[in-house]
């Protein structure tokens, strides 16, 4: 560096990395977070993994990762073969790859941003994943405070950590298939008592799915296991909720982990006060796929009377076989709902969607076919009136910040858990049963858009989007709770250091 003075400048301001896990519903809350950390003097690396950085670049065009000042991007590899699929990756090959193989790239690439060449100011502090937790061992290599984002629910992360107790119970592994194969009844709907931070009567079927496995040596539940008991090695945890909707679960979870626990969502809504929308920071999306042509799902919506239209999506992981997805056509056309409903090109496992020329025949003039869509956007639009979700908790926050009541038809993680919390402990939610039939689908779309029970869903969800405004509203608590993990951890390094003077 040539002068002295913009030397003493970068020296002076703190370096967040920030470490999400390499998926959609992970990716896009860290963004969220990273961004609002930029606005508040941070210079920011955000890390991708080189798989989802070159996925960043088809989909959003070469210059999607050039930053802006301040706000760079870089990438590790993830452990996995290489691959240029469009597609997301296998959860447990990912979870494990990115557990045992991770470190020591993250640990080069702090290196690298640490080296006077760098052109970066030192690196002061990691963000890292609640799921990516070899960031927190590389932040103590450095000898810099990390805080852990946990991105999805609370009742979801109690839920995980309950699982070693029902090991302890007996209840999982499961004994056999047909423990496994019967989802109505059975093993499944044990009712468990005394699970810490959990509803009343909740049921072995409403913990998240990876319970659901006759082996002990499971990948994804030993991994979630592990994860969340190492949530008690960063110097802070933040969560995507708000105080308002999981007060009794968070009350439990803040006894049971020794890091303090701080709620700093929904962070969508937090962003939006933060981030000026025509500013540069407001380019910068995460979205893996290629977006259609947003404008072109607004002005269809646009076109249709409030609450007449079922939106469907079942976020970036969720698959299913080319006969569920029929069911789920015939429900959505015998409905008599106009309706948008996305279909991901990798949503149907190992093959692609087929949809028969009938179903397109009896749909037209009432439905939009999309594959990645402005999600947020349209949820917020009036012309919808009913979510069908697979209730991933970016979905479940998005879906109450515009006040839209939802079925949910739960695909795996604590997407199940979600599901239960919304039909019992926050009405907003009705499910749709392990195995779709779209005679059922249609009666209960039925009932969601017009039925009495989807009435006080909507009423609910609308005072729920209050609560969830006001949790974000400048000085509110989403930002002191922010504020809070900034003051008293991101930036403790950076206290009375005489750096470049
Ligand atoms: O056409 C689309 C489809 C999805 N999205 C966005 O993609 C995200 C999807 O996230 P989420 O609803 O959380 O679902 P998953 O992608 O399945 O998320 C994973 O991560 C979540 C957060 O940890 C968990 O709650 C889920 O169980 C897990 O599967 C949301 O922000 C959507 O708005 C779009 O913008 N357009």
């Amino acid at each position: 560096m040539g002068s002295t003075a913009p030397e003493v400048t970068l020296l002076k301001q703190p370096h967040a990395v920030c470490l999400p896990f390499p998926a959609q519903g992970h990716v896009t809350p860290m963004l969220q977070l990273a961004k609002i950390l930029h606005a508040r003097g941070f210079h920011v690396t955000f890390v991708n993994t080189e798989f989802n950085h070159r996925r960043l670049l088809r989909s959003r065009g070469p210059d999607a990762l050039t930053g802006v000042p301040g706000f760079r991007f870089a990438a590790i590899p993830d452990g996995l073969p290489p691959s240029d699929a469009d597609a997301t990756q296998d959860p447990p090959s990912l979870c494990y790859s990115t557990m045992t193989t991770c470190l020591p790239h993250l640990v080069t690439l702090l290196a690298g941003l640490n080296a006077p060449s760098s052109g970066t100011p030192p690196v002061t502090c990691l963000v890292v994943d609640g799921i990516m937790s070899f960031g927190y061992d590389a932040a103590r290599e450095i000898g810099v405070p990390v805080a852990a984002l946990w991105t999805a629910s609370a009742c979801g992360l109690m839920g995980i950590r309950n699982y070693g107790n029902l090991i302890d119970m007996g209840l999982v592994p499961f004994r056999d298939e047909v423990d496994l194969a019967d989802v109505a009844g059975g093993h499944l709907a044990t009712v468990v008592r005394g699970a810490r931070g959990m509803c009343g009567g909740v049921q072995l079927r409403d913990f998240p799915s990876f319970v659901r496995t006759t082996d002990r040596d499971d990948i994804m539940l030993n991994f979630l296991m592990r994860e969340t008991e190492r949530l008690a090695l960063p110097d802070a945890v933040m969560i995507n909720t708000f105080d308002d909707l999981e007060a009794a679960t968070l009350d439990a979870m803040r006894a049971d982990l020794p890091p303090t626990v701080h709620t700093v969502g929904p962070l969508l809504l937090l962003e939006r006060h933060v981030i000026p929308p025509d500013g540069p920071l407001a380019g910068l999306r995460p979205n893996l796929w290629k977006e259609q042509d947003g404008l072109m799902v607004m002005e269809w919506l646009g076109c249709r009377a409030p609450r007449s239209v079922v939106y469907v999506n079942y976020g970036s992981v969720t698959v299913m076989t080319n006969s569920q997805l029929l069911e789920f056509a015939w429900g959505l056309a015998n409905s008599g709902y106009a309706f948008v409903w996305n279909i991901r090109p990798d949503l149907v496992k190992g093959d692609s969607a087929v949809l028969p020329p009938e179903f397109v025949a009896a749909i037209e003039g009432r439905a939009l076919l999309t594959t990645w869509c402005p999600q947020a956007a349209v949820l917020e639009h009036e012309a919808v009136g009913v979510f069908l979700t697979h209730s991933g908790w970016n979905s479940t926050l998005e879906s109450l910040c515009a006040g839209v009541p939802m079925l949910s038809w739960p695909f795996f993680a604590e997407q199940q858990t979600n599901c239960r919390y919304k039909r019992t402990e926050w009405g907003v939610g009705l499910e749709i049963g392990g195995e779709v039939q779209s005679d059922e689908l249609a009666a209960v779309i039925r009932e969601a858009m017009d039925g009495e029970k989807g009435k006080e869903m909507r009423r609910r969800a609308v005072e729920w989007k209050e609560k969830a405004v006001k949790a974000t509203l400048p000085g509110g608590p989403a930002e002191a709770n922010l504020n809070w993990v900034i003051d008293k951890v991101l930036l403790s390094n950076n206290k009375g250091e005489a750096v470049g003077a």
